[in-house]
């Protein structure tokens, strides 16, 4: 089954914009629970745009599903994640300056860095995840920096897909093949909506969980969050 993971950076970004505390990050995080969510997703970035650090260490003692939280492994990031312990961390291997992230890990010429960060979370009995493009080479080099999943990096996915479904599906397959032959688990997500991930998830069904912010959040604004949860779960079946 193809969990869900809601990631609230845009939640947060809403409730930066004015100062002070509405949205409530935390209770929008248990209220996704509550309609269905699988897990909660943050990327608390060093510049605080959106999710703070004070935000990590309010939700984790809360959630009742999966925490997840992604960000690049600076020794600030790794302070936190080893102090917060969630379920789950995603190396995303992020500038502070950018927008947002916008590529997969270098896992071979990163293959020692990746190799030690990924051993103190899995000394910490942390699952980790490292953001991959749908690469074969790179998923294989997850795998030998001892990753327990890699998280295809779904971008260049969407972006093809309204132009040619059978092209932009082809090499997350591959990838998708590969990391199931090593035995690693399997996360996806950037730029996933309502629009492509149904036909994602019929191609690969092995999915173990697909984290989605964005998109999700801009449909709630319209539809609702109930629904809009309840819309992509739909297209996880
Ligand atoms: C790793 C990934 O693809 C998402 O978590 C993305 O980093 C979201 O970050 P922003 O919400 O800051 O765009
Ligand atoms: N790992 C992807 C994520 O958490 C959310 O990405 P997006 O849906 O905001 O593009």
């Amino acid at each position: 089954m193809t969990k869900l993971s809601v990631n609230i950076n845009k939640v947060a970004t809403l409730r930066n914009a004015r100062g002070g505390n509405t949205p409530n990050v935390t209770k929008v995080a248990l209220d996704c629970e509550m309609f269905g969510a699988e897990g909660i997703t943050v990327h608390p970035r060093p510049d605080e745009r959106h999710i703070r650090r004070s935000d990590v260490y309010e939700i984790r003692p809360l959630l009742k599903t999966e925490f997840n939280i992604e960000g690049y492994p600076s020794p600030e990031f790794i302070e936190l994640v080893l102090q917060v312990k969630p379920n789950q961390v995603t190396l995303v291997p992020d500038d502070p300056s950018q927008i947002t992230s916008n590529s997969g890990w270098d896992t071979k010429n990163n293959l020692a860095f990746l190799t030690e960060v990924l051993d103190r979370f899995t000394r910490a009995g942390i699952r980790t995840s490292v953001f991959v493009a749908a690469d074969v080479e790179m998923v294989e080099y997850a795998a030998k920096a001892g990753a327990d999943r890699v998280e295809l990096y779904t971008e260049p996915y969407a972006t093809l897909y309204p132009k040619d479904p059978e092209a932009a599906i082809a090499p997350f397959v591959e990838a998708a093949k590969t990391a199931r032959r090593l035995g690693l688990g399997l996360n996806a997500g950037h730029d996933l909506s309502l629009v492509n991930l149904n036909y994602l998830y019929k191609n690969i069904p092995w999915i173990d969980e697909v984290s989605i912010g964005h998109a999700l959040i801009s449909d709630a604004l319209y539809m609702g969050l109930e629904k809009a949860i309840h819309e992509y779960k739909n297209c996880l079946r």
